[in-house]
């Protein structure tokens, strides 16, 4: 029996999957694998019992990825399965950037009570005036599974969209309408579009890369939509540019302290991905991923070891083994195996940057000292039998 820690809760679309007789789920920390959406694991205790951190979304910054695959624990996400939720929430948030409709809304909700609404809500409308986005420029930064739909979709509202992704995938690439204006710098970004939309994950080349310098090259009035994270801007410099009307809106979906007290800012308490699609989708892939590789070891959609897949194991013993990207390793395994009267069938070995996984289909069985013996090479993080 396998057992499953959900750290947050997750669609039973997802659970479901999860047979009775061989899955269980549990609140303790004896746990195979964890399946969580949001939740900061950064100073959670992962036991040795964990074999797998399936994230139901995108975004890894609030699991411990380095302390991760030094333990050998291999971390899921589920790239794409939220991108239609977020994406139209995005699109949402421009048109809420632009026309005041939470002003307005706001302003009406105060005339409760009073005799003459109708009246007052003509004269008073003036104050709202926004423009619309038909025919002005759209920037898109980052444009992986979310950006792509966000750029296309601008395009389809008559915008002139301009895209910025140095790392862009063949996928998204292909994906794009031709009518996205591909920018080599983001440069061009901040000082051509009169709307900029962030896609990029946070991690340590992106954080805080909205900034004074990026506000100084951006058009005066910019609307700012970020629904990727909070630490891609940086605060005091996005309160500055608001003060000194570079800045007309700010839409974020991760306030904080700071940024929930500032005028023209919207709040949207992280609601990107919270759409009962969304969270279906996310939770039947992670449950998919993490039950392929508690079973038979496979990898698909890992952020920290390499994609593995050799279907269902047909031999006597499927030996899975995390180890460190260095030389030597495959030949320290299989001479190990091989003194050992081992038979191999079938393997494969893969590399994701330092850290890589090895597959072996042996003909015998794999008994504990042999297991031991291999966890004893430097370099080798966890080895499992399955
Ligand atoms: N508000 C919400 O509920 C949600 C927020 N997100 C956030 O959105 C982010 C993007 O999500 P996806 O599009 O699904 O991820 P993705 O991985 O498909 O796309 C990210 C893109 O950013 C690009 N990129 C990375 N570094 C860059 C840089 N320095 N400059 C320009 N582009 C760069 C990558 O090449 C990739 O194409 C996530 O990392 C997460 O932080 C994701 C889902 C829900
Ligand atoms: O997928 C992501 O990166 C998200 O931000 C969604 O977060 P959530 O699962 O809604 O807590």
């Amino acid at each position: 029996m396998k057992k499953i820690r959900c750290l947050n809760p997750i669609s039973n679309q997802g659970l479901d999957l999860l047979e009775k007789d061989l899955y269980q789920i549990v609140e303790t920390d004896d746990a195979d694998a964890i399946l969580l959406r949001s939740f900061k694991m950064h100073d959670f205790e992962i036991s040795d019992s964990v074999k797998s951190i399936g994230r139901a979304g995108a975004g890894v910054n609030n699991i411990p990825i380095d302390k991760c695959s030094e333990k050998g624990v291999v971390v899921f996400n589920t790239p794409g399965a939220n991108a239609n939720g977020v994406k139209e929430l995005v699109i949402a948030s421009l048109l809420l950037s632009s026309r005041d409709i939470v002003g307005g809304i706001n302003w009406v909700k105060g005339l409760e009570g009073d005799s003459e609404v109708a009246a007052k809500v003509e004269k008073g409308k003036s104050q709202f005036v926004g423009p619309e986005i038909l025919g002005k420029k759209m920037g898109v930064i980052g444009l992986g599974a979310i950006g792509a739909l966000v750029a296309n979709t601008a395009v389809g509202l008559g915008m002139e969209v301009l895209g910025y992704d140095p790392f862009i995938s063949v996928e998204a690439a292909w994906s794009l309408s031709r009518a996205v204006k591909r920018s080599i710098n983001l440069d061009e970004i901040f000082a051509e579009c009169d709307y900029i939309s962030i896609h990029v994950p946070v991690i340590a080349e992106t954080k805080g890369m909205i900034n004074k310098d990026a506000f100084a090259k951006m058009k005066d009035n910019v609307r700012i939509i970020n629904l990727s994270r909070g630490e891609l801007v940086n605060d005091d410099d996005l309160e500055e540019a608001i003060k000194s009307g570079k800045v007309a809106k700010y839409v974020t979906d991760f306030p904080n302290e700071k940024v929930v007290s500032m005028e023209n800012v919207i709040s949207i308490p992280h609601l990107g991905a919270s759409t009962p699609e969304s969270e279906d989708n996310c939770a039947i892939m992670a449950v998919i991923q993490t039950k392929d590789y508690l079973l038979n070891g496979n990898i698909t959609n890992s952020v920290n070891y390499p994609a593995c897949n050799m279907g269902v194991c047909q031999t006597a013993a499927r030996v899975a083994i995390n180890h460190k990207n260095v030389p030597n390793m495959v030949g320290q395994i299989t001479t190990l195996l091989a003194n050992n009267n081992i038979n191999i069938v079938d393997m494969i070995n893969k590399s994701k940057q330092q850290w890589a996984y090895t597959l072996i289909d042996v003909e015998n069985e794999v008994a504990e000292n042999i297991v031991k013996e291999l966890e004893n090479i430097e370099g080798i993080v966890k080895v499992r039998v399955i």
